[in-house]
């Protein structure tokens, strides 16, 4: 189920790169986990947990910005759905990165009066940063940014969305990726990690830029959860909400880097290295909490109680599930996977392609093809508005393995069934997609 490597926790069965790459990013801070979701990410994997003192990655948490997940549940049943209907009123009334604005976002949200737009300098231009922010609040994007239409195992329906902070998280990451490098804020960024200490004033200011991105996305999946509900003519009667790009100040017991280390090889080989070295219960007792900050890149949070909606493919069932307390969940500092993770390359899997939108050609064959994802579709009765090739469902490892190994730190509460799926078209170039 679980390994460790160096000492830290690896959930699933990873390649060398992001093995390799998680353990870079864990030499420098505290302590890291990974979860069996994982990937190769920039500088820090996707999947990738890590707990610095006082610190922040600005790279670690990436372009971005507190992407997350939202999951309403409906005060109708599935029996009492028009199908269709919805996802044609979806496609047409959510902006799915077409354009790139919505007319309708409520441009007097409160976030837009917040203290942390205070954190951006004048290089970034901050009325360009918030007008850019205000007609892109509610705004899905494309690439794996989804509105999903589920029933869970009692036939109630639920609302599923993904999305980060789009302009705003971006710029916020690429500006301040770059002020910690020296370099002018709206510059292309050099993804290079540099901890930036809480105390610094760059380091304070990205913190509550950080934190204010995440509340803009919040605020966008908020916004498109009400708006599909009124498309379905419903109530929402729950929601479960959480980020996955995003760095949170919490409290762990973690036993002292340096006391760790000494009862572990310094060298790293794949081929030999002892996986069950250091075992968490070792190092874990009687250690007092003390405050972190954890960076979790691609993995949610789970603490004891805590909900999580974690999708799955277009093609599979997603799931609400809840941390549990053990051992081994202190050890994952609380985490778990953020999605089933991708297993082929955009490119992989749908080819390449020449020109944009209805230029757009494809000049070399992927190793998926439109009948293979048809194919799967129909077979378990998922109706889908866009998307392309590069999301379907052979992209990505199935959730129920992923969630297999994190069985001892989890617990299911609902199974999502996909019924709809709505995405941006293949055609559709969104420059703030990651
Ligand atoms: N419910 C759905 N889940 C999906 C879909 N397409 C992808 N996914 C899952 O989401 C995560 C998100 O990954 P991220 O790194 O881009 O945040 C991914 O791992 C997939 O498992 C979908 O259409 N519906
Ligand atoms: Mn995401």
């Amino acid at each position: 189920m679980l390994q460790y490597i160096k000492g830290y926790p690896v959930y699933g069965v990873h390649d060398d790169n992001t093995i390799r790459q998680f353990l870079d990013v864990a030499s420098r801070a505290e302590y890291g986990a990974l979860m069996a979701d994982g990937h190769v990410g920039y500088v820090m994997p996707i999947g990738g947990v890590a707990a610095y003192k006082n610190k922040v990655s600005p790279v670690g948490v990436g372009f971005d910005i507190g992407c997350g997940n939202l999951a309403v549940r409906l005060d109708l049943h599935v029996n009492d759905l028009s199908l269709d209907p919805l996802l044609d009123r979806i496609e047409k009334h959510i902006s799915f990165g077409l354009g790139q604005k919505n007319p309708d976002a409520p441009k007097d949200h409160p976030l837009f009066d917040s203290d942390d737009w205070k954190a951006y300098g004048p290089e970034s231009r901050i009325a360009d940063l918030r007008k850019l922010a205000r007609e892109q609040l509610g705004t899905v994007g494309s690439g794996n940014h989804y509105v999903d239409i589920f029933s869970d195992e009692d036939g109630r329906v639920w609302i599923g969305v993904h999305f980060g902070s789009r302009g705003l998280g971006h710029k916020t990451a690429t500006g301040f990726i770059n002020l910690s490098q020296d370099r002018p804020w709206d510059v292309r960024a050099v993804e290079k990690e540099v901890l930036l200490d809480l105390d610094s004033d760059l380091g304070d200011r990205y913190y509550r830029a950080m934190r204010l991105s995440g509340e803009y996305a919040k605020a966008g999946r908020e916004w498109v959860c009400d708006e599909v509900a009124k498309l379905a003519g419903a109530n929402i009667t729950e929601k479960v909400h959480n980020h996955h790009n995003y760095a949170w100040k919490e409290k762990h017991a973690i036993e002292d880097k340096s006391d760790r280390d000494s009862k572990i090889s310094p060298v790293h080989d794949p081929e030999s290295d002892n996986r069950t070295n250091g075992n968490p219960k070792q190092f874990r007792t009687n250690i007092q909490k003390q405050k972190y900050v954890v960076i979790r890149k691609g993995a949610t949070p789970a603490f004891p109680g805590q909900q999580s909606f974690v999708g799955g493919s277009m093609g599979d069932p997603s799931v609400i599930l809840e941390g549990t307390d053990s051992d081994e969940s202190r050890g994952a500092l609380y985490s778990t996977v953020h999605g089933a993770g991708r297993v082929m390359s955009r490119r992989k899997a749908a080819g390449k392609y020449r020109g944009r939108g209805k230029k757009r050609k494809q000049v070399k064959a992927g190793e998926v093809t439109p009948a293979m994802m048809k194919e799967w579709l129909s077979k378990k009765g998922v109706k889908l508005r866009g998307g392309g090739l590069d999301e379907s469902p052979h992209v990505y490892r199935r959730l129920t393995d992923v969630l297999n190994y994190h069985q001892n730190t989890i617990q299911i509460k609902h199974w999502l069934k996909p019924l709809g799926v709505v995405m941006a078209g293949p055609d559709v170039y969104d420059p703030f997609r990651d």
